[in-house]
């Protein structure tokens, strides 16, 4: 049999698995299954307590999707077999996995602590230099929350603006909206990310200029979003402080994070107001990087530090744990059982919890960036499917819009459930929180078991007779597979882990897949074409080497125009 490497989804686990799936897909109903065995909960659950760090104890609830010991034993086969322990390895020895980049993947590296017992690719540059940047990081951070850092009058800040975009922007977000609880309050933080003006425009009109002080997070620095906003928040802030004259305080206001030295420089930037990371962090693996300072700010030092240490307890458990016990694979090898067998097109990341309303948004990049490939890392076109579409919302926003599709849709839709035990806000007695997880059961619960004919027709009673039409609108079909994922409270040491669980079942899927999970050519053609178009948009004449549709579209912006 031949591996991913020719573009065949073919490792001889891969027979078993399709055999498996034509001989007993109609028998995997999960009504029966939890009838015929009281020990399937306990069977398919996985509760992962940390070896290392601050305590994080997650439980995870496989037992509700379409699987059986001999399905589940199959696919731990089938990531047996693609080599995934030896990738995995390879990705913490430092080696060179992005093969198209010819670079090494070790966002795991910003998370080690020296006792964290991982020996992470100590040989590679750079890696030896992550706690000089942490102790710099953590002596801003905590300067600018104490008010010993000052703006150029004097005043201390009061306003941090991130100008970032993709992975210079998303997990910032996504931890200091979920890690709120933990957030300095008097220190408003803004994240920039859009080259639509309004977003910047909008962000400075609530912004002084004696107390703002703007992050620039930029990988490569070169990112025309971020750049451009960069340039509008520097000449804001010049203007308001006197013009020209006024270069000398930039140093108070404007810091950067990036592997570019020579461009932070060139744009103005002190070397010493720079926090540096290396080519071997991936932008939207890179918010346990310098990228995380707006994090720090606004969550403090310790708290950041308990984020990155969740984050390598669950970085042990992926490298050390066998894999039947191993709950990014066991997660990962769920998923390829939809993706691969069942067609699903979809995950869908339901977080019961306001503090993730941007944790779906943030593993849209995560997933869909890292696992959107169709050539394998061979070169070969996949004749199977790859990453699937990342799409959610919190619970229970979701309820009341787009989950009837998923219960009773023509598509079969996976679904992670998300939901911590106790709450931040206890309020009214956590009457607010029992309601919420109320649903955060009910609707697993709906999904996997439905409701037939015959309970419609009997809740019905007289209504239903002769209404046929009726009767089976409300009928539910059930055997709809979900995840359900538990913690005791949302600290930073949860999420840390949280996140790292979804960062290492993206990893195994990809190996699986036989793909660079690590490169994202796929947003690149879009960006050289609206180059070639900006330089394009002033007069009609100037459009050439166009569709008639694109042509026909600018044509139509240069007519309705006014500046
Ligand atoms: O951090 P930067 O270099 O500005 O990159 C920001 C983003 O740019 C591109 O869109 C990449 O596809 C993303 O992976 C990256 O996170």
């Amino acid at each position: 049999m031949t591996s991913p490497a020719s573009g065949k989804f073919m490792y001889t686990t891969n027979l078993t698995l399709q055999n498996l799936y034509d001989t007993t897909r109609e028998s995997i109903v999960l009504k029966e299954l939890f009838a015929s065995d009281p020990q399937r909960f306990a069977k398919f659950s996985k509760e992962y307590n940390s070896t290392y760090g601050p305590p994080v104890q997650i439980l995870l609830d496989l037992s509700k999707n379409l699987i059986t010991e001999p399905v589940l034993g199959a696919l731990l086969q089938l990531v047996r077999e693609a080599g995934v322990e030896k990738v995995r390895d390879a990705m913490f020895a430092g080696e060179h996995i992005n093969t198209s980049e010819d670079r090494a993947v070790l966002h795991v590296a910003l998370r080690n602590f020296t006792d964290g017992g991982l020996s992470i690719a100590p040989n590679e540059a750079g890696v030896n230099e992550v706690d000089g940047v942490r102790a710099h990081m953590k002596e801003f951070s905590e300067a600018v929350r104490s008010g010993a850092w000052k703006g150029y009058t004097g005043k201390p800040i009061d306003t941090i603006v991130n100008i970032g975009i993709g992975g210079s922007d998303l997990g910032p977000v996504m931890v200091t909206e979920a890690l709120k609880p933990y957030a300095k309050r008097d220190l408003k933080a803004h994240f920039v990310s859009n080259i639509d003006g309004t977003h910047i425009a909008e962000t400075l009109r609530e912004c002084n200029h004696e107390t703002t002080l703007f992050i620039i997070a930029s990988k490569t620095f070169t990112t025309q979003e971020t750049i451009t906003n960069a340039e509008t928040a520097r000449s804001w802030f010049l203007q308001a402080a006197g013009g020209a004259s006024a270069q000398s305080h930039i140093a108070k206001h404007f810091v950067a994070l990036s592997t570019n030295t020579k461009a932070v420089t060139a744009f103005g930037i002190d070397a010493k107001n720079m926090f540096q990371f290396w080519d071997w962090v991936g932008g939207r693996y890179s918010l346990w990087s310098a990228i995380g300072l707006s994090i720090a700010l606004v969550i403090g030092w310790d708290n950041f530090e308990d984020l990155l240490k969740g984050a390598h307890g669950m970085d042990k458990h992926f490298k050390e744990t066998p894999l039947e016990q191993n709950l990014p694979v066991l997660m990962a090898a769920i998923g390829i059982w939809y993706n691969d067998f069942y067609g699903a097109q979809t995950l869908a990341l339901l977080p019961y919890d306001q503090y993730l309303h941007k944790f779906a948004d943030y593993f849209q990049q995560g997933d869909m960036e890292s696992n959107g490939k169709s050539i394998t890392k061979g070169g070969h076109k996949v004749d199977y499917q790859t990453g699937p579409i990342i799409w959610g919302a919190s619970g229970t926003n979701g309820q009341h819009s787009f989950y009837q599709l998923v219960h009773q849709g023509t598509k079969l839709i996976p679904t992670d459930f998300l939901a911590p035990a106790t709450t931040h806000n206890p309020i009214e007695h956590s009457k607010h929180h029992r309601i919420l997880l109320s649903n955060f059961f009910a609707q697993p619960e709906a999904l996997a078991f439905g409701k037939t004919e015959e309970e419609v027709r009997k809740e019905l009673g007289k209504e239903g007779e002769g209404n046929e039409a009726l009767v089976k609108s409300k009928v539910f079909a059930g055997n709809r597979p979900s995840t359900s994922i538990m913690f005791p409270l949302l600290t930073p040491a949860v999420l840390g882990a949280l996140i790292a669980l979804y960062e290492h079942k993206i990893f195994v899927q990809g190996v699986v897949w036989g793909i660079n999970s690590f490169d994202q050519m796929g947003v690149e053609l879009g960006k050289v074409l609206a180059k070639k178009i900006l330089a394009q948009l002033e007069k009609p004449t100037d459009v050439v080497g166009h569709d008639s549709s694109t042509t026909g579209l600018i044509h139509y912006y240069q007519k309705h125009r006014k500046e």
